[in-house]
């Protein structure tokens, strides 16, 4: 199997589809990303990296973070943030606040919106919102062994200003008491989370460790056991996509992780960790190309977790 010949091929043949999709545009900023890019990284656990198409081009990887954060939280509190978050899908959309009045403001998951902004929370404690970010930042540089990854101010303050949903899903759980911090604060930490700018390549390697047991194999360090990776990729296969999860299983069988700004993280475990890039959306929120490409790889692999 030469993974580069099928990188390379999933790009010629996603050619004439370029464009499809919605691109997100309720945060302003990302209403202006040219629509017609593709891109694809595969780094294997053998520490080799292929790529093809727009795969060194920077996107934001917004709900990709959610990821991250998590691993974050579950590092400083361990398995009390089942406490405040749940861990089933919620048949809903990434920003839906109908099922929080009828749970109490736990959310369904830590990759809802809902979810993600009581991470942050978590991650927040005992620091300024500056010093969180600063902390995400870090474990980004470290995780994906790549100093260079920042956070695009614009894209934060876009989303800042215009992210009233947000808002109103922090307020109703702070009612709740499940966000215990000021809300401008945790989510001044959120949208800069979520405005991480990354190429495939670089989210391909930041994905490596959820691929081989816990721990990078291109630096050799830990990032968390390997129960603890198992963990977050059981979590990514039923509620990595919204209301598309159980599709994304069915068609593409790997944990994987989407985010508005057209990115995917998918997690081949023992194998490799992939991401692909095309900024238009299909109606559940997630990526039209993206998932498409997946459903390719996974495909021509064999590598999705039901096999075959
Ligand atoms: N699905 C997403 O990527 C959503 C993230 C985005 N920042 C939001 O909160 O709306």
């Amino acid at each position: 199997m030469n993974l580069q010949t099928i990188a390379d091929d999933i790009v010629r043949e996603l050619q004439p589809r370029l464009g499809e999709g919605k691109v997100a545009d309720y945060i302003p900023e990302l209403a202006k990303v040219d629509p017609n890019q593709f891109g694809i990284a595969i780094a294997t656990v053998d520490g080799k990296t292929y790529h093809a198409g727009d795969a060194e081009t920077h996107f934001s990887i917004q709900s990709i973070s959610k990821v991250f954060m998590l691993t974050l939280a579950l590092g400083k509190v361990g398995e009390a943030i089942w406490k405040r978050v749940g861990r089933e899908p919620s048949g809903s959309s990434f920003n839906s606040i109908v099922q929080l009045e009828h749970e109490h403001g736990i959310p369904r998951n830590p990759f809802i919106n809902a979810g993600a902004i009581v991470v942050t929370d978590i991650v927040l404690a005992g620091h300024a919102p500056r010093e969180a970010i600063g902390e995400f930042l870090r474990f980004m540089h470290f995780i994906a062994n790549d100093e260079t990854l920042s956070i695009d101010e614009k894209v934060a303050q876009s989303e800042q200003r215009t992210g009233f949903r947000n808002f109103a899903l922090a307020n109703f759980m702070r009612g709740f008491r499940n966000i215990h911090h000021p809300v401008d604060h945790v989510l001044g930490v959120y949208f800069h989370q979520c405005a991480l700018m990354m190429n495939c390549v670089q989210l391909a390697h930041a994905g490596l460790y959820l691929a081989n047991h816990g721990t990078n194999p291109l630096t050799g360090f830990s990032v968390v056991s390997p129960r603890r990776a198992r963990r977050i990729n059981a979590m990514m296969l039923t509620c990595g996509h919204y209301d598309g999860s159980g599709d994304f299983a069915f068609r593409v069988g790997l944990p994987g992780k989407s985010g508005v700004g057209g990115g995917i993280l998918a997690v081949a475990p023992g194998k490799a960790s992939m991401a692909v890039w095309s900024p238009g959306l299909d109606a559940t929120g997630n990526p039209a190309l993206g998932s498409v490409a997946l459903e390719m790889l996974a495909a021509r692999t064999g590598w999705s977790v039901f096999a075959g």
